[in-house]
């Protein structure tokens, strides 16, 4: 049985719109994310995806709409508002500290974890630190990344930067991490691989992923729940089989995007 606050929602986003201009990039979308919950966003080039995103973790504040965290309104608050309730990210393009060590860059998310008021720990509930989190090494175990431990973040594959990003971003001790397209450009085996360490997140940090994807076949293997977004809308929202049977998804993206995949 969950608990109470298992059931609650970590994060909620009512009624959220973001305008640039004339143009309406997230058009009045509602969603609760609750902890544990391992959510995938898909939906065309444009929908509103990263948009949403930039909303949700303060990047980008909504031209109308209110974004809840544990309850505490925190709509037009700054970034390091939303991340000291827990909540981390990474970016489409990879954002690590090129001229570092792999390690140091850990260290770096590590040291910004141990400036967060412990009240902001979930309902008040003061979890002890996962021992995979502890340390840089530990991380670098958890995410493969321990051979390259004392390179410097640049001279790594570009997957592996992905995958450090996931790392500085996990140092950070979040309860909910948000993940912006971190399979692109990989090969079949290591998208297998990362949708692998994803799940893994989540089953044994307890923490609420929401990860953006165009791969969509291999998103909608691994997550439990799936939301579409066309046109800066949520046109579908549930279990990949409901959205995969949804006409208005197939229509609008899947239809497109699944035979793309399957050729490719
Ligand atoms: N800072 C900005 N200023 C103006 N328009 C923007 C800005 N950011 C995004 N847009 C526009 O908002 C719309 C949504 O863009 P967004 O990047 O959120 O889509 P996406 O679903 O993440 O796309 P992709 O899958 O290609 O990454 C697009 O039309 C985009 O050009």
């Amino acid at each position: 049985m969950a608990t109470e606050a298992q059931q609650r929602p970590l994060l909620e986003a009512r009624n959220v719109t973001v305008r640039f201009g004339g143009l309406t990039a997230v058009d009045d979308v509602s969603v609760a994310f609750r902890r544990a919950e391992l959510v995938g966003i898909i939906g065309p080039n444009g929908a509103g995806k990263t948009t949403f995103f930039n909303a949700i973790s303060g990047v980008q504040a909504p031209s109308a709409g209110r974004l809840l965290l544990e309850d505490e309104d925190l709509t037009g608050r700054a970034p390091h508002r939303f991340a000291a309730h827990g909540l981390a990210r990474t970016f489409q393009t990879p954002r690590v500290f090129a001229d570092l060590p792999v390690q140091q860059n850990i260290e770096f998310g590590l040291k910004f974890a141990g400036r967060r008021p412990r009240k902001y720990w979930l309902w008040g509930e003061e979890a002890s630190v996962p021992w995979t989190l502890r340390d840089a090494p530990r991380i670098l175990q958890l995410i493969g990344l321990a051979p390259q431990a004392a390179l410097p973040a640049g001279a790594i594959t570009p997957s592996q930067q992905r995958l450090l990003e996931i790392g500085m971003a996990l140092a950070t001790r979040p309860r909910m991490l948000l993940l912006d397209e971190v399979a692109a450009g990989l090969t079949e085996a290591e998208l297998e691989d990362m949708a692998r360490l994803i799940r893994r997140l989540r089953d044994e940090l307890d923490l609420t992923v929401v990860w953006i994807e165009h791969a969509v076949t291999t998103l909608l293997r691994h997550v439990e729940r799936v939301i579409v977004l066309h046109q800066g809308r949520k046109i579908a929202d549930g279990t990949p089989r409901e959205v995969t049977a949804n006409p208005e998804v197939i229509e609008a993206y899947l239809g497109d995007e699944m035979v793309s995949e399957e050729a490719a």
